[in-house]
This record gives structure tokens, sequence and C-alpha cells, in this order.
């Protein structure tokens, strides 16, 4: 006997399939055996499918298509953020809410607000007015439970350089509270993770720009915080290597950590975020899953847009006639 699950997979029994797209409006006369199962959201924790075998008869409200999952809990919550550099508004009034299991993209462009946001977000940089709640902690209120919850890789990070990866990254986790075997274990692993396993032993001040962001990333992530907020993760990291950072954010996130990320590639913040927040002068201007901000366009189309457009470049002449 066929169960909703398998019907639902399109399994090769002789009943026929139910296609997924719509299910609700094919009425077979039979709806309790086909459209429960295959209406299953896409979102649903693999906890709750245990919960519900697939033999069981449901009650009537859970069988209901109309039934929606509850949204994840709200983990980041930025509200009225402001910060000014004497007349420069670099953030005005900044309102973010990032869900957990979320990869948040904030794009931007130069001078946007983007790092002064993510600043204030992990407690770098003191807002003018304006709250940051990490996992219900206020971060200037209770900032050493927001931070203990958080992994920052932050913009023009300072290192202890002299240190060899492999010991700024055991220091990190000691300084998290991890003990020594335990830090030295994720110090492996993340390594091997992120492709710097033979650069453990050199010292930081040795390493390439594109391998300072990768230890950054390790050393953000090495006591699994519950957010991780990344100033430019990616920028000047070789695509293998981005590759592999991205599976592992991915397999973060898929477990249920949450991912504040800035970038500039909007290609890659189109393949691996979920929701984007445009930020221009200091404003949100567009926020929301990545499909509602850009609608029709990609999202480099819709950014540039939103940013004003393209200047077209006129005079520069001399540039073409060359030196010699
Ligand atoms: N310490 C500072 N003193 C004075 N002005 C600052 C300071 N830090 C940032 N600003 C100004 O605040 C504004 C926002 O800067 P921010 O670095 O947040 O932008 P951004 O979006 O991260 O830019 P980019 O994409 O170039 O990194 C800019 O006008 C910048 O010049």
């Amino acid at each position: 006997m066929e169960s909703s699950s398998s019907a639902a997979q399109g399994s090769s029994s002789s009943r026929k399939p139910v296609k997924q797209a719509k299910p609700a409006t094919r009425r077979t006369g039979k709806p309790e055996v086909t459209a429960p199962g295959a209406k299953k959201p896409a979102g649903v924790a693999p906890g709750a499918k245990k919960a519900a075998p697939s033999t069981a008869k449901a009650p009537r409200a859970a069988r209901s298509p109309r039934a929606k999952p509850e949204p994840p809990p709200v983990v980041v919550e930025v509200t009225s953020l402001r910060k000014t550099y004497g007349s420069t508004v670099a953030v005005d009034d900044i309102d973010l809410t990032v869900r957990r299991g979320s990869m948040f993209g904030v794009v931007g462009p130069n001078g946007a607000g983007k790092t002064t946001t993510l600043s204030m977000i992990t407690g770098l940089l003191r807002p003018d007015s304006g709250t940051v709640l990490v996992a219900g902690s206020d971060v200037w209120r209770d900032p050493i439970a927001a931070k203990r919850v958080t992994g920052v890789l932050p913009d023009r990070m300072r290192l202890f350089d002299r240190l060899t990866g492999a010991q700024l990254l055991y220091y990190c986790g000691m300084l998290h509270g991890l003990d020594r075997s335990t830090a030295s274990s994720r110090t492996e692993d993340l390594g091997v993770a992120l492709g710097i396993e033979g650069s453990l032993n050199r010292p930081v001040r040795d390493y390439s720009i594109g391998m300072v962001k990768k230890i950054s990333l390790a050393a953000a992530m090495i006591h699994s915080p519950r957010v991780l907020v990344l100033d430019e993760p990616f920028e000047s990291v070789d695509p293998v290597s981005t590759s592999q950072a991205i599976d592992l954010l991915q397999r973060y996130t898929a477990s249920g950590g949450t991912v504040l990320l800035s970038s500039h590639n909007m290609a890659l913040v189109e393949r691996v975020c979920d929701s984007v927040a445009v930020i221009v002068d200091g404003s949100v201007l567009a926020v929301g899953t990545l499909d509602e901000v850009r609608g029709k366009q990609s999202l480099e189309e819709r950014f540039v847009e939103l940013a004003g457009g393209r200047v077209a470049v006129e005079g520069l002449e001399w540039l073409t006639t060359f030196s010699d």
C-alpha cells in the first residue's frame, strides 16, 4: 500500500504521483491520501516530520493546505540604528530582522554604511542611537551574552599575526572558553574545511590576503556561535576556497546557524543568500527575500537601479592618448 509520503516523492506504484506544484486543485475523491503529503512545505524541520508518521491519520487542521509553518525565530533584531561621524550620517535609522537559519546578505555601494552597520551589530562600534538584539541579548546592555553567541569576521581586522594559524585558532578557542582538546580538534577541522591545513604552522603575517580571510573565518567559527557576522568574507578568496567556505556556511545554516554577510559580489549573494538588504547612503532601500528584492531583474540590475544607476563616463580623453 502506498503511503502519502511515497506519493509525494513520485513512487513507481500504480497510482499516479502527485505533482507538488498544484496538489490542492486536483479533486480525485481521495484528497486525504494525496494532498497533505505533497503539500508539505520545504522549510519544515526534520524533527517536525518525525513527529507525524506518514501512516497515521493527521487531524483535519494539520492537513489543511492553508496551514502555514511558523517562521523561524528572529535571531538578530536591529531597531532604529544610527551612527554619524561629524556631519556624515553613516547609518541613518536602520531596521533589520534576521531569522534563524537565514543566510542574509547586506549589499550597497562603497561608503553606503555596511561596515558601520555590521560593526554596531557585533558590538565593535557604539551607535549614537538604536538597539541591537542578538539571540535576545542587547549588544550594548548585555555585551557578554550577545558576544558569546556571535562569531565575527570584521573588515580590516587586526590579527595577532606573529602566531601561527594553529596558535591563533587555538587562542581564539580558549578565549571563548573551549577546553584545550576541543580547541585543538576544531583547529584541525576548520583548517581542513577551509583548505588551509597545510599553512596552519606558518605565522599568520606570512599569509596572503585570501589566507588571512580564511583564518579569520575559522576564528569566527571556532566557538560554534549561533550567529556569524561576516564583513566581505569572500573578498580576495579564490573560487575553489570560496565554494568550500560556502559549503561550510550552508551546512551551518542548515543546522540552525544564522549568517549575516556583506558583499559586493552580487552573483555570489544571489547564489547563497535567501534574504538581502540593499543599503544606500546609510538607509535600507530594499529588504526581504531575494526574490522580493530583485523582482524579475537580476540582483545586480536591481542594485544598480537602487544605487542611482550608472554614471556615463565623459572626458578623460587623455587616457587614450598614451604616454609614449
Ligand atoms: N571612522 C570614521 N570616521 C569618519 N567617517 C567614517 C568612519 N568610518 C566610516 N566613515 C564614513 O561612514 C560612511 C559609511 O562607511 P562604511 O565603511 O560603513 O561603508 P561601507 O558600505 O562599508 O563601504 P565599503 O563598501 O567601501 O566598504 C562613509 O561615508 C565613510 O566615509
